[in-house]
């Protein structure tokens, strides 16, 4: 049998309007010519401007997906995102503890970036005690790690402290993002790999209101160097790289939080920004 093309999975929900969600994963992983399947979860009706409703989908069109892809396809990573609330969680947990997906990077999206919440108030507890503990990497914001790590981070150092509880919960490698620390000029994330091995990835504060689907995207791109066998470090370390041109790249689409500029690391790597 011929070798098959390396592929990834993201479980996440839809973004109507086309900049985070499944559909940020599903640009980002194509960027990273890795072939992108999907678990859709939830359907929001969204735009830039904010998520006007959603509807989760049943537990048994999410395990017919799971089912429909394990039996035809070789998934070498997979990521979570809007995952809604306590059922689809278990659903989702149920099926990634059934099937190999390879390595699961957690983007425990809670809440959208207009503040509508994406995962109920009574799931985090699920997300924290059943899902982080199958996830090679987790990529909490500020809020999502204060709530998993049950403390408030006003600091640097707090962001050390989350990283370091949420490895005790059982989550190998740990990316705490510091996208909301917007007092900052630098958007500074905290690193703790499994090892033990810490460092700080920053880059010079974008002053835009154009990050819609910034958190999406970095988890894919991990989720797609991780299908292709990287080590989590480089994983995470182009995922900054790719995430950070997304933004500082800009294109104007909607009149709100904007979304991301997708193909803009490819003027990165051939050195044109
Ligand atoms: N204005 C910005 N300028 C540069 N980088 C940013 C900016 N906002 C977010 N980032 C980066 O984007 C990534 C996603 O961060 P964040 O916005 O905190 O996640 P989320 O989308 O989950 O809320 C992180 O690497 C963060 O440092
Ligand atoms: C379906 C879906 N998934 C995730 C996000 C989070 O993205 P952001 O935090 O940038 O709003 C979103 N807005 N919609």
């Amino acid at each position: 049998m011929d070798e098959q093309f390396t592929q990834a999975l993201s479980i996440a929900g839809s973004d109507s309007g086309g900049g985070a969600g499944m559909q940020a994963d599903l640009k980002t992983i194509q960027e990273r010519h890795v072939f992108a399947t999907t678990v859709l979860v939830a359907i929001t009706a969204q735009n830039t401007l904010g998520v006007d409703d959603f509807v989760a989908l049943s537990p048994k069109i999410i395990d017919e997906q799971f089912a429909a892809i394990a039996n035809d396809l070789q998934i070498r990573a997979c990521k979570t995102g809007m995952l809604a609330d306590v059922t689809r969680v278990e659903t989702v947990v149920k099926n990634l503890k059934k099937y190999n997906m390879g390595p699961l990077t957690v983007d425990p999206v809670m809440i959208a970036k207009g503040g509508a919440p994406l995962l109920s108030e009574d799931a985090v507890a699920v997300v924290r005690d059943e899902l982080l503990p199958l996830a090679t990497v987790a990529t909490p914001n500020l809020p999502e790690a204060e709530k998993l790590a049950d403390m408030k981070i006003q600091t640097e150092d707090d962001m050390i402290v989350a990283a370091k509880r949420l490895q005790q919960i059982g989550v190998k490698n740990v990316m705490v993002k510091g996208g909301h620390f917007v007092s900052d000029d630098q958007s500074s994330d905290f690193v703790l790999l499994e090892d033990g091995k810490s460092f700080w990835l920053s880059a010079p504060r974008v002053d835009t209101v154009r990050t819609h689907g910034t958190g999406d995207t970095l988890s894919a791109c991990i989720t797609a160097e991780l299908a292709k066998g990287h080590t989590v470090e480089d994983a995470i370390r182009t995922g900054k790289k790719f995430v950070d041109a997304t933004i500082r790249d800009g294109i104007i689409v909607g009149h709100g939080h904007g979304p991301l500029n997708h193909w803009a690391y490819r003027k990165v790597e051939n050195d044109e920004i």
